[in-house]
């Protein structure tokens, strides 16, 4: 497709197609070898489409004032955005079949009944699991004219879709909004006001890792990182015949919601899709195990969390879009935006969206993830590219929060530059594990915070809290590091070392008003000992390695555009 409008269009469809696609193609399959009733059902919306055709037909015939393309095009993207979308795998696939004959036959009209032809093919689009690919058959055969119109549709709502993104997310009820400062950087602001002390909202995580020296020690759930007690009987400590990673969970609850979510995909020999969706037969379960050793061994080798972290998101992809196909509804269960109300946005919406440093992942560490998921579901391999793989461990470790307090942490023998930062006021080397947050990851850095990270559960239920009292329209900022000088530390040591760390761990030069305050007060001595700071401070400016805001930039700009 030379048209840079078409490459847009693959750009966009090719984000979304590495979710739902495996269970969906296994569903369609069985359903069309073995369902009497849904192929009769389709004779049925067979007799409609003929009606149907005949009514566009003789409506066109009837105006002779028609308005331009794009203005039907715009109105139709209204009428159709208006209209219910089937939601079971069932209702997709008989709206999908109508829509195309309906297409088939208008097309079949000539040019009068062309752009009722592209709104059909499109409707089809909406609920085909891999658009990209529909987007290419219907390239090779539908007439040039009505697929320029397909095209121009998809790009319409695909500009609204990125622009009404922030309208939807986050939902009203978190109290925050998401707004560009005059950076172009995202920033939290409170949407009524807050006194100190309440919580502002609270939050799941879409991911969450344990760290390494704590997954099968048996000492953490691990899902929800509760401690778990030696005395306590809910607990259940899994063998690594079972689980792989040899996990513990606090309560059947959460040993569940780990296996629906990630769990059976990566570390055990269980189907890691709903009951409701067949899986293959020959399934080659000892490759499988072979391949989760292989994988853990890395784990535990390296004692890093973004492998982990990657995996564990990819599977939860596959999860969030496998429920879709079986549920009338997949209802968003707890606080943690794998779906947003109000838009129809999925985890890779929110994905996109993420600043992230450019990070250079082992050269092992892809092979052995991408042969778990072969060896269970054959094909999902192939989404997790190289670049989007690096593209997500860099998205994961930027973004990560530090969860939970422990003064018992093995020192890491890595390269301070090879250690993994979280974003934890309590510092990377006290937490339990790390988590991944769709909202929090946008609360910006603060050394005077008007909100805190806490935990009060002992789980990785984020509860942000307001440290001080806060606006409507006000910032609200965490901190990234300990902010507090420790015993002995004076007002100018703090001050560097948290200055150092956030330039050093997020590559910018902290530009609050309590750095800028004590800044003054620093006398010629300490004014010296900033060459440290201002080092790792210019290195942001000359070695920027942050992506994100660019691409941003260029999905919004394009949006304006259309
Ligand atoms: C996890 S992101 C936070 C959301 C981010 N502002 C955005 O636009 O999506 C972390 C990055 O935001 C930027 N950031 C966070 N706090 C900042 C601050 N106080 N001043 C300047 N940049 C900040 C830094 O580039 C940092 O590496």
């Amino acid at each position: 497709m030379s048209n840079p409008k078409s490459r847009n269009v693959l750009a966009i469809a090719a984000a979304t197609v590495a979710t739902g696609v495996l269970a969906y193609l296994v569903y369609f399959d069985y359903k069309r070898r073995n369902d009497s009733q849904f192929r009769k059902k389709l004779r049925k919306e067979k007799k409609r489409v003929n009606k149907t055709v005949a009514e566009e037909k003789s409506q066109s015939a009837a105006s002779d004032t028609a308005p331009s393309d794009t203005e039907l095009l715009r109105e139709a993207l209204e009428q159709v955005k208006s209209e219910h979308v089937p939601s079971t795998s069932e209702e997709k696939e008989t709206y999908f079949m109508t829509q195309v004959s309906m297409g088939e036959q208008l097309a079949s009209q000539g040019p009068s009944l062309h752009v009722p032809a592209a709104i059909a093919f499109y409707k089809a689009l909406r609920v085909y699991p891999t658009p990209v690919e529909l987007i290419m058959i219907y390239q090779k055969t539908v007439p040039e004219a009505i697929f320029k119109l397909i095209i121009d549709l998809t790009n319409l709502d695909a500009a609204a879709r990125i622009s009404n993104y922030y309208n939807c997310f986050p939902p009203k009820s978190m109290n925050v909004e998401i707004k560009s400062n005059e950076t172009g950087r995202k920033i939290m602001l409170a949407t009524k006001d807050i006194a100190a002390g309440e919580t502002i909202y609270k939050e799941f995580p879409v991911v969450a890792v344990l760290d390494a020296d704590l997954e099968s020690s048996g000492k953490y759930c691990s899902h929800c990182f509760r401690e778990l007690q030696d005395s306590d009987s809910s607990a259940i400590r899994l063998s690594e015949d079972v689980n792989s990673l040899g996990s513990s969970y606090c309560s059947e609850e959460c040993l569940n919601n780990s296996k629906t979510q990630s769990t059976s995909l990566l570390f055990t020999l269980e189907s890691p899709l709903p009951p409701e969706l067949p899986t293959s037969e020959d399934i080659d379960n000892e490759g499988r195990k072979a391949a989760q050793a292989k994988f853990v061994e890395y784990l535990q080798k390296e004692k890093r969390a973004g492998p982990l972290l990657v995996a564990r998101f990819i599977s939860r992809q596959v999860a969030v879009e496998t429920a879709k196909l079986v549920k009338k509804d997949a209802p968003m269960q707890t606080n943690d935006f794998t779906t947003a109300d109000g838009g129809d946005y999925m985890l890779v919406d929110h994905m996109e969206r993420f600043r992230y440093l450019e990070v250079q992942p082992k050269e092992e560490e892809l092979p052995l993830i991408a042969n778990v998921l072969q060896k269970t579901l054959p094909g999902l391999e192939q989404f997790v590219t190289k670049d989007r793989y690096t593209t997500l461990v860099g998205k994961m470790l930027y973004n990560a929060i530090g969860v939970g307090s422990r003064d018992d942490k093995p020192e890491s023998t890595a390269r301070p530059e090879d250690q993994e930062k979280t974003r934890t006021p309590v510092g990377t080397q006290k937490q339990v594990g790390a988590a991944f947050y769709t909202l929090s990851s946008y609360a910006n850095h603060s050394c005077a915070p008007s909100a805190k990270l806490t935990f009060p559960s002992g789980t990785t239920e984020l509860h942000v809290v307001a440290s001080k009292d806060i606006k409507m329209g006000d910032e609200v900022s965490v901190a990234y590091v300990d902010v507090s000088p420790a015993e002995g530390e004076s007002i100018a040591d703090a001050r560097r070392r948290r200055r150092v760390e956030l330039a050093r761990g997020w590559r910018f030069a902290c530009p609050c008003e309590l750095c800028e305050e004590e800044g003054k007060d620093l006398t010629k001595e300490e004014k010296g000992h900033e060459s440290e700071e201002k080092k790792d401070e210019s290195k942001v400016e000359f070695e920027d390695l942050e992506r994100g805001m660019e691409q941003q930039g260029a999905a919004e700009k394009s949006a304006e555009v259309e």
